[in-house]
């Protein structure tokens, strides 16, 4: 039972003791009302800079700072290829990047999943993904009684929502999922056909954590919004103070020109874009003129962004 549990956290590629110990500690802390969270962020990461992580931090001081909740892990899950964002290079490279940067974290993790995907993948999807991870990763799934294998079964067995199985009936022994992202990802809820109506309330109804981004209103915007509204206790605003505006557009931007990003990426990021040759004038015009994979695979779909 043991030796199941173990190869079980190897192959999600997870810290039995630095980790789970969290993880275990947020269960028995359920009894006194603090909640354990995994952090997901989704996003091109081309390339991922110090404010990604930055990001991270400030969401877990901010959540841990509540006493509501214990944040036992971050997930960094860069979008595939099929994206077809312009300037998008390989998730091969943007993965390995993510993954240098992240080295000397002891808690934030880069997930490949959504990037071996053949095609683009909706985040609400992604979601589900981890939250199949969390449910079926519990450290105690062995010992569960059968009507709760009979929940899981059916989990596995549906493709369909799963806020229910996540932020309900496992609430108290599996952690929530939750997705971190900065305010442009609020606001672009709003733009036509860039996102699914029952995908947004199936995100937000996780969970969101939210960081202030300079020329974002995001307070603003879930006060415009009727479904961010209705969701609005589980939406939490992070306040970033010391402000940093740095964007991956910027830095790839720079490093066309051959400028300096040290300091603004982690060093070891600047050194595997030169010892690759990344980021140049060619490189950037990938997928010019192609239509952003969203908005592509929803073209046809008639429902209404968040309103
Ligand atoms: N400076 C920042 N402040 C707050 N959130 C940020 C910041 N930079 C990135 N993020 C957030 O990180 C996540 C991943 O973002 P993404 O990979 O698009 O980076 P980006 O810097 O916005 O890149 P690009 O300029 O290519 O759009 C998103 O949720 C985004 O809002
Ligand atoms: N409908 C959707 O699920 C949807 C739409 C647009 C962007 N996204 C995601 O948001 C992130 C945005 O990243 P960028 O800001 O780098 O474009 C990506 O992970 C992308 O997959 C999801
Ligand atoms: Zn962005």
């Amino acid at each position: 039972m043991a030796s199941k549990f173990f190869l079980r956290l190897k192959r999600l590629q997870v810290q039995p003791w630095s980790t789970w110990n969290r993880c275990l500690a947020s269960g028995a802390m359920d009894r006194q009302g603090v909640t354990g969270v995994v952090l997901l962020s989704c996003g091109s990461f081309n390339p991922i800079t110090n404010m990604h992580l930055r990001m991270f931090e400030l969401a877990r001081d901010y959540l841990e700072d509540t006493g509501k909740y214990r944040v036992v892990k971050g997930i960094i899950s860069p979008v595939g290829d099929g994206y077809n964002k312009k300037g998008l290079i390989e998730s091969f490279h943007r993965i390995r990047m993510a993954r240098l940067a992240t080295v000397t974290s002891d808690w934030i993790e880069v997930d490949g999943w959504e990037s071996e995907q053949l095609d683009w993948v909706e985040t609400a999807r992604v979601m589900r993904h981890h939250c199949e991870n969390l449910v079926s990763a519990e450290p105690n799934a062995d010992e569960v009684d059968t009507v709760k294998v009979g929940r899981k079964r059916k989990h596995k067995e549906m493709d369909s929502r799963c806020e229910d199985l996540c932020s309900k009936r496992h609430r108290a022994d599996c952690p929530r999922l939750m997705m971190l992202c900065g305010a442009d990802i609020l606001e672009s809820f709003a733009v036509p056909g860039l996102w699914k109506q029952e995908d947004l309330e199936e995100i937000a109804s996780h969970g969101l954590v939210c960081v202030t981004r300079s020329g974002s209103d995001a307070e603003a915007f879930i006060h415009s919004s009727d479904l961010l509204w209705r969701h609005r206790h589980d939406i939490h605003m992070v306040r970033e103070w010391v402000a940093n505006d740095v964007s991956a557009t910027q830095m790839r931007r720079a490093l066309r020109r051959g400028q300096s990003v040290r300091y603004l990426l982690p060093d070891a990021v600047v050194s595997y874009i030169r010892e690759n040759g990344l980021y140049t004038a060619e490189s950037e015009e990938k997928n010019s003129g192609v239509v952003l994979a969203p908005l592509e695979k929803h073209s046809e779909n008639k429902s209404s962004p968040a309103s």
